[in-house]
């Protein structure tokens, strides 16, 4: 699937029914800085990005909760906000009333069968999955267990040092097309890599360090966003 909506139901906060992971931010509080997680959020949503994952690999979970609240004033109706690994902290923020769409998950996480009971039909359920033997397991899960699947690195990363060996565009290519599913291209990428990736099957491009990064990351996400639009 090439195209840049997931549809993905009706979410109980938003009463949204697509989700558009084409602009894809994943947030890195060591790109960001000094300027914290949130500027880069407000700076990244006004620039147009139209989905956010909060990724706080060391942070407690009162604080990563606290980051989800905050952060879904800023994206509310403009951008949907993914939390990742913690399904305790989205689950916490939706029991707050705050409009959260859905949890990323990777290998090494909670099973995604169970994620999507904890989470709901509604919910969007994003799985990192790189490899055949992953994406054959994708396929053999039951209909709308996961939504959209990440698949990198494209190329080398220091945002995740654990990082596997880098698929390039190529084998980003061949792995998108043995599945149904969106798929996200994350890892080292940056707007260069548009056109490219948008022809190899990408749903959308995630990045951390290229807007995390950025002298100006509003400017970034416009860059971006407009990438891809012209990239169609
Ligand atoms: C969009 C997207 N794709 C892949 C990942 C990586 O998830 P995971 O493998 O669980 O690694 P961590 O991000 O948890 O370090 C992602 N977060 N987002
Ligand atoms: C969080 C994450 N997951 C990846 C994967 O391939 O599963 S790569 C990655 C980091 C992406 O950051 P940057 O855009 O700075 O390279
Ligand atoms: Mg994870």
């Amino acid at each position: 699937m090439t195209g840049t909506t997931v549809t993905s139901g009706t979410t109980g906060t938003t009463g949204m029914t697509g989700f558009d992971l084409s602009t894809y931010l994943v947030t890195d509080s060591a790109s960001a800085g000094s300027r914290g997680v949130l500027d880069i959020v407000r700076a990244a949503t006004s620039g147009g990005v139209t989905a956010v994952q909060l990724r706080e690999k060391n942070a407690s979970a009162r604080g990563f909760y606290e980051l989800v609240l905050r952060a879904a004033e800023l994206t509310a109706g403009r951008a949907a906000l993914i939390v990742n690994d913690r399904v305790d902290v989205f689950l916490a923020a939706r029991a707050a009333g705050a409009r959260v769409d859905g949890v990323h998950v990777g290998q090494s996480d909670l099973p995604v069968t169970l994620v999507r009971r904890l989470i709901g039909p509604a919910a969007i359920l994003g799985l990192t999955a790189n490899t055949p033997a992953q994406l054959r397991a994708v396929a053999a899960l039951p209909d709308r267990t996961v939504d959209y699947l990440g698949v990198g690195v494209i190329r080398a990363t220091r945002t995740k040092p654990d990082h596997p060996e880098p698929l390039g565009t190529a084998g980003f290519g061949a792995l998108a097309a043995t599945t149904p599913l969106p798929c996200v291209a994350i890892g080292g990428v940056t707007v260069a890599d548009t056109v490219p990736l948008r022809r190899a099957g990408a749903a959308g491009l995630a990045v951390a360090s290229a807007v995390c990064a950025a002298e100006d990351p509003q400017a970034a996400a416009r860059e971006l966003a407009h990438a891809w639009r012209a990239a169609a």
